[in-house]
C-alpha cells in the first residue's frame, strides 16, 4: 500500500509513459512482486529503493520482459505489453537496464554501439535489416557518431572495448543504451564499483545523455538518489511503501522504520 504524497498524481500532466497495473510475481511461496501500482510520467527520474530481496531487480524484469508477471500488467505508452518478449519491449522503447546490455570485449568501440543501433531499429523485421540497401545504412552510422559523441568517447571508436578503463566502459554501456534510443531507460545500480568521483561524472553523464528520457534507476547510493529524482519508489517486501518527491520520502515514518532502521535519511 503506497501512504507518501503524491502517488497517483501523474508526472508533468499528461498520461503516464509507464505503469504497472496490480503487478505481481510469485517465485513458489514467495511474491517478489506483490500488488504493484505504479505510474511513471513522460520525462521523470523515478528512483527504486528499498532493502535487499525488496523486489526491485524483479521488478526492473517484468518491465524489460526478463520475466513474465504471476498477476496484473505492465502498460507502456498505453498499451498493455506484459506477454511481449524483450527485443519487442526494446523497439517499443524500453531501454534495458545495465545488468542486460553487453559489450562485446572482441569488438571496438563503435561496432559496440553500431551493432546496439542496428538492433533496436523499430519496425522491421530482422530479414528487412539485413537486405537494407547500402545508402540507408547512413541513419545508422549518423545515430552511431552521435552517441559517440554524446558519451565523449569520438574519436576513440577504433578502440577495443575490452581496453577500456573501468570508466569508459560504463560510458559505453550508457551508450548502448542510448543507441536503442529508448523513451524509457532502465538503469540498475550504474555507479556500482565506483569510486565518488567517477560516481560524480556517470550520474552528470547520465543527465546530459539521457536527461530528455524517462528514467528508472535502482540504487543503493541514498544520497545520489536524493538528488537525482523528482520522485522515489519505496519497495519493502514486494510492496510498494511509499512514492513521492525525495523530501516527503525522507520524512515518511514507515520508510525510516521499514528501510532504514531510522535515521539514516
Ligand atoms: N529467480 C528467482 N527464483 C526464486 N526467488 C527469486 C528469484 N529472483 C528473485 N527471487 C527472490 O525474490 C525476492 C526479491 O528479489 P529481488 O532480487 O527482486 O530483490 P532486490 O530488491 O533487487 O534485492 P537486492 O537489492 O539485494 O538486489 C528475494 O527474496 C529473492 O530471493
Amino acid at each position: 500500500m503506497a501512504t507518501a504524497d503524491d502517488t497517483t498524481a501523474t508526472f508533468g500532466g499528461g498520461e503516464p509513459v509507464l505503469e504497472t497495473k496490480g503487478l505481481t510475481r510469485r517465485f513458489g511461496e514467495l511474491v517478489a512482486v506483490d500488488d504493484l501500482d505504479i505510474e511513471v510520467g513522460q520525462g521523470e527520474f523515478r528512483s527504486i529503493i528499498g532493502p535487499n530481496g525488496a523486489g526491485k531487480t524483479t521488478l526492473f524484469n517484468l518491465i524489460s520482459g526478463a520475466l513474465l508477471p504471476s498477476e496484473g500488467s505492465v502498460v507502456f505508452e498505453g498499451e498493455d505489453v506484459s506477454q511481449l518478449r524483450p527485443h519487442q519491449r526494446v523497439h517499443r522503447g524500453i531501454g534495458r537496464s545495465f545488468q542486460i546490455t553487453n559489450v562485446f570485449g572482441g569488438l571496438t568501440v563503435r561496432e559496440n554501439v553500431r551493432l546496439a543501433a542496428q538492433a533496436a531499429i523499430r519496425e522491421r523485421s530482422p530479414f528487412e535489416n539485413a537486405f537494407r540497401h547500402k545508402d540507408s545504412f547512413g541513419d545508422l552510422n549518423d545515430r552511431t557518431d552521435d552517441v559517440l559523441a554524446r558519451i565523449g568517447l569520438d574519436g576513440r571508436g577504433h578502440e577495443q572495448a575490452s581496453t577500456l578503463a573501468y570508466g569508459d566502459r560504463r560510458r559505453l554501456e550508457i551508450g548502448l543504451v542510448l543507441a536503442t534510443d529508448p523513451q524509457l531507460v532502465m538503469l540498475d545500480e550504474p555507479t556500482a564499483g565506483m569510486s565518488a568521483e567517477e560516481t560524480r561524472a556517470t550520474m552528470e553523464l547520465i543527465g546530459d545523455v539521457l536527461g530528455d528520457r524517462t528514467v528508472l534507476l535502482i540504487e543503493h547510493d541514498i544520497e545520489l538518489v536524493m538528488n537525482a529524482s523528482d520522485r522515489i519508489t519505496v519497495l519493502n517486501r514486494g510492496e510498494e511503501l511509499a512514492t513521492g518527491p525525495p523530501a516527503a520520502v525522507a520524512e515518511n515514518e514507515q520508510v525510516q522504520q521499514a528501510y532504514l532502521g531510522g535515521g539514516v535519511l
